[in-house]
């Protein structure tokens, strides 16, 4: 059974057409990232995976089961802006998502569990290598450093589907070199499934198993919006060489 499964899938915002007629699985263990230009419900398509936005019509299955409505564990994200308590300490930061799903009307936990979840979060963040600032506060991060925490925040909650909203954008490139390298390592470690959305077709290219252009085929200047955006291209990159061979065609 594929982990997410679309057929037919429309969304609509009012008279707007942004995604029409979706047919596509994606199965688990796979990196994809989806490419596009702006506008055309790369964010709308994330935040249906999220269960922030719902389908207008169609299919859209996790597990062979209809999405649940609302955000949860089993689906972690990471925008561009850091979703980060400034009042809070980075151990803090991480420690919260645990205490959150595990108590969600206290937000806390106590004794035994408490401690474990300290462990934990230790642990993630030393993974995606902030071990040496757990006490700093946000603002005392660099933005790589910010993003990194960002990924442990999410990560921590075990999720079965990581989505990444052009994560990376506001990061510069040796950085972003870096934050590639960590979040592959952390793809395969936690055999995740990863939808990253990305405006850097290399990034795309360069990071994904599997990469969809997401387009406008049909345009009427008449009714700009009677049309919405279809997958036009889904190209498998299993290995380097068939990832280079594509890229170079383009
Ligand atoms: N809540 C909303 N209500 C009405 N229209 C919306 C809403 N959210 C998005 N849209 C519209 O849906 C379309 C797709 O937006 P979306 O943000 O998904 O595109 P995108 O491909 O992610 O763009 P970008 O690359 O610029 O981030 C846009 O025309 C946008 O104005």
């Amino acid at each position: 059974m594929s982990l997410i499964t679309i057929k037919n899938l429309w969304k609509r915002y009012g008279e707007t057409v942004v995604l029409e007629n979706l047919s596509f699985s994606i199965e688990a263990g796979e990196f994809c990232t989806l490419v596009g230009p702006s506008g055309c419900g790369k964010s709308t398509f994330l935040k249906m995976l999220l269960g922030e936005e719902s389908p207008t019509k169609g299919l859209f299955l996790f597990e062979g089961k209809p999405f649940p409505a609302e955000p949860s564990a089993e689906r972690g994200i990471v925008f561009q802006r850091y979703s980060l308590f400034s009042h809070l300490s980075v151990l803090e930061n991480v420690m919260l998502g645990i205490e959150l799903g595990a108590s969600p009307l206290l937000g806390k936990l106590f004794g035994k569990a408490k401690k474990r979840a300290r462990e934990e979060a230790i642990a993630m963040l030393e993974a995606v290598g902030l071990g040496d600032v757990l006490h700093h506060y946000p603002s005392q991060l660099s933005g790589g450093m910010q993003q990194r925490l960002s990924i442990a925040q999410s990560l921590v909650k075990k999720p079965k589907l990581l989505l990444l909203d052009e994560p990376f954008g506001a990061l510069d490139p040796g950085i972003r070199a870096d934050m590639h390298a960590l979040i592959l390592d952390l793809w395969k470690k936690n055999n995740l499934t990863v939808v990253m959305v990305t405006h850097d077709l290399h990034e795309g290219f360069y990071l994904g198993t599997r990469l969809l252009v997401f387009d406008k085929v049909r345009l009427d200047p008449q009714a700009p919006n009677a049309f919405g955006a279809k997958i036009t291209y889904d190209i498998p990159l299993h290995d380097k060489k068939e990832k280079e061979s594509v890229f170079k065609k383009n």
